[in-house]
């Protein structure tokens, strides 16, 4: 019996795991909106930080407690973003968590502000990395919700941690988180 060399495999087809850019997400249409003036993803061509968030489309069209709205992001680390010599400064890596916490919030349940938030850099990011941010946005009650979130490496290599306890805004912040400023 003689084989045959076997058929030259076909590709193996693309996992479509439900994440899509954030404004294909019809609450992340806004949140993109918000996004483009903010300290962190304000100059997607800049040097010093660009990022791009995905929210899982399965969750599309609205969060419910059983199927959260998920985001992440994909975050790079540029020269002028330097802390500690060839490596991002803590603010940088701590802003970076803080606003995908604050994102994956709104997306999850409403546009919030952080009330606290603690962060653990576990290793220092180089400058020029590519990490993932993933985001976990717990429960809310009609007041504030727990999130948490972390930075990855394309290795695995976890550069930093973080939680959160974010204010949902509502009727009694009517004002006070408008655009605009001096
Ligand atoms: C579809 C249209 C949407 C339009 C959207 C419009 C605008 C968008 C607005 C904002 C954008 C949204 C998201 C932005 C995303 C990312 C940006 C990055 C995230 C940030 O960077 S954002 C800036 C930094 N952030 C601040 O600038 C906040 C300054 N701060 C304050 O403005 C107040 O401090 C405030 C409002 C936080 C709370 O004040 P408050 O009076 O409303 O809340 P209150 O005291 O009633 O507490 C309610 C419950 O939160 C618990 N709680 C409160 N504070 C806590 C703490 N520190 N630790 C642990 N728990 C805390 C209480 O214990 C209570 O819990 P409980 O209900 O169980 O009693």
């Amino acid at each position: 019996m003689t084989l045959t060399p076997p058929d030259t495999p076909p590709a193996p087809a693309a996992v479509d795991d439900g994440w899509r850019p954030l404004d294909a997400h019809p609450v992340g249409r806004t949140i993109a909106a918000f996004a483009t003036r903010s300290f962190v993803a304000n100059d997607p061509h800049g040097d010093r930080l660009r990022i791009r968030y995905e929210a899982r489309a399965a969750a599309v069209p609205h969060a419910t407690a059983a199927q959260p709205a998920e985001l992440r992001a994909e975050v790079w680390f540029g020269p002028k973003a330097e802390g500690p010599p060839g490596h991002a400064h803590g603010g940088s890596v701590a802003a970076v968590l803080d606003e995908a916490m604050g994102l994956a919030v709104w997306l999850a349940h409403r546009a919030a502000v952080a009330a606290h938030i603690e962060v653990d850099f576990r290793n220092p990011v180089p400058l020029g990395l590519t990490g993932r941010v993933e985001t976990t946005a717990g429960p809310a009650d009609e007041r504030k919700s727990s999130v948490s979130a972390r930075l990855v490496g394309p290795d695995g290599t976890v550069y930093g941690e973080a939680t959160g306890i974010f204010v949902l805004l509502g009727e009694r912040h009517a004002g006070r988180f408008r655009g605009g400023g001096a």
